[in-house]
C-alpha cells in the first residue's frame, strides 16, 4: 500500500531546486505526498532530533505514515517523501530509514527509490548562504568567512579520506560528513542547515548512501540538465517514480505537464549587500575546493554531471562541452537525464 510507506525519497540537496520540483510531483494526480497539493512542506522524519538510532525506528514509521495519510489521492501509484537535507545527513538518514523500513514486509529500501537533484556546487554554495544570511536565517558570517572555513573542512575530509584508503565503506563510517563538513560546533542540526560548502561536496554524500542503499535505486539529476528541457526532465523523473507522464493516471493533458515542470519557487532574492560579497576571486576559490570532487562525483556517478572541469578542458573549446566529449564520459550511464549540448554550455558557463 502506498500510503504504508513512500515509495520513493526526494532527499536533496537543498539549493536544488527541490521545492520546486516536490511541488511538481506533489501536483500529479497518481503521487500522494505527505507535501500536499501545493508541495510545501518537508518530512523530517528521519533527521535532526530523530536520526539518533533504529531503536525509534517504529515511532518515526507511525510518524510518516500519518503524513502520508493526512492527504491521500484516491488511486495513488506512489508515494513522495520529501526532506532535503536528507542527502547531507548521509551517515545517519539511511540508517535510520531503512531500519524503519524495515518494519514493513513490503517495504524494504533496496525496493524503494531514491531522487536527488544537484546543481552546479558554487552556485548552490551561494544560493544557501544568501538565503540563511536574510534576517532570522540563522548565518551571520560573511561569504570570504564561509569560502574560507568551508575549504578547510574540505581540505580536512580530503585528509580523513586518504588516511583511511579512500572511498570505501570504512572510509566513509571514519570520516562522518556532518563532522567533518559541518561548521562547529558539532551535534547542533542548526550548523547542517550552515553547511554551504559542504553541501557542495556531493560525492562523499552519494557515496555514503551508496554504501547503504544500492546504486540502481537512485535517479541524480543535475538541475542544470534537468531545466534544459524541464518537460522532459520531469517525464524522466516520473518514469523513474513508476508513474505516467500523461493519460487516465498522468497528468491530464501535455499542458499540464509543462505547467508542473515549469513550476519556479524559493528564489532567494538576495539585497544588494548579500550579492556584493559574493566575489568572481572568492567563487574562483570555491571553484577549487570543488574541482577534484567533482571529477570524482562524475566516476562515481557514471555519467557528466557537467561540474568536472577538468572533463570540460580536455575534451571541448574552452568553456564548452561537447556533446560527443559527454556521450563519451556517459557511456555506461545508467541514469543520467538525456544530455542536450545547450544544457551543457549552460552549466559551463555558470560556473564561475
Ligand atoms: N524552475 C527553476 N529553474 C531554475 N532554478 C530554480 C527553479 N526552481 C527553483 N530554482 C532555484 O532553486 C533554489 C531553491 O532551491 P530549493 O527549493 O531546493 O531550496 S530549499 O533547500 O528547499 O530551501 C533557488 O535558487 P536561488 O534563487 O539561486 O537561491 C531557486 O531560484
Amino acid at each position: 500500500d502506498v500510503l504504508d510507506a513512500p515509495t520513493f525519497f526526494f532527499i536533496g540537496s537543498s539549493k536544488c531546486a527541490t521545492s520546486s520540483i516536490a511541488a511538481a510531483l506533489a501536483r500529479h494526480p497518481a503521487i500522494t505526498s505527505h507535501a500536499g497539493q501545493g508541495g510545501q512542506g518537508e518530512a523530517h522524519v528521519f533527521d535532526g532530533d530523530h536520526r539518533a538510532h533504529v531503536k525509534n525506528a517504529k515511532a518515526l514509521l507511525r510518524r510518516l505514515q500519518a503524513k502520508l495519510r493526512k492527504n491521500p489521492k484516491p488511486g495513488a501509484l506512489a508515494s513522495m517523501e520529501y526532506t532535503p537535507e536528507y542527502l547531507f545527513e548521509a551517515n545517519h538518514v539511511p540508517a535510520c530509514l531503512c531500519g524503519a523500513l524495515q518494519l514493513t514486509a513490503a517495504a524494504r529500501c533496496a525496493n524503494r527509490r531514491f531522487l536527488v537533484t544537484l546543481r552546479e556546487p558554487v552556485a548552490r554554495a551561494v544560493s544557501s548562504w544568501q538565503f540563511k544570511s536574510r534576517a532570522g536565517g540563522g548565518e551571520t558570517r560573511s561569504f570570504r568567512r564561509v569560502v574560507e572555513e568551508g575549504a578547510a573542512l574540505a581540505r580536512g575530509m580530503r585528509a580523513c579520506l586518504r588516511a583511511h584508503g579512500g572511498g570505501d565503506r570504512a572510509a566513509v563510517r571514519a570520516c562522518p560528513i556532518d563532522r567533518y563538513l559541518t561548521p562547529p560546533p558539532h551535534g547542533h542540526h542548526q550548523q547542517i542547515s550552515l553547511s554551504h560548502v559542504g553541501k557542495g561536496l556531493y560525492v562523499y554524500q552519494l557515496r555514503a548512501w551508496f554504501a547503504r542503499v544500492p546504486r540502481e535505486r537512485f535517479l541524480v539529476v543535475p538541475i542544470e540538465q534537468f531545466y534544459a528541457n524541464a518537460t522532459d526532465g520531469l517525464a524522466r523523473v516520473l518514469a523513474f517514480v513508476g508513474v505516467p507522464a500523461l493519460g487516465a493516471r498522468g497528468f491530464a493533458s501535455a499542458h499540464a505537464l509543462k505547467a508542473a515542470a515549469e513550476i519556479h519557487v524559493n528564489d532567494a532574492r538576495p539585497s544588494l549587500a548579500l550579492r556584493a560579497q559574493v566575489t568572481d576571486a572568492l567563487k574562483e576559490q570555491l571553484a577549487a575546493v570543488y574541482a577534484e570532487p567533482n571529477c570524482e562525483l562524475d566516476r562515481l556517478l557514471g555519467f557528466a554531471t557537467g561540474y568536472c572541469a577538468r572533463a570540460r578542458k580536455r575534451d571541448a573549446a574552452p568553456g564548452v562541452v561537447t556533446e560527443r566529449a559527454v556521450a563519451k564520459q556517459a557511456s555506461g550511464t545508467r541514469t543520467g537525464v538525456s544530455v542536450k549540448s545547450a544544457s551543457i554550455r549552460a552549466v559551463a558557463h555558470s560556473t564561475g
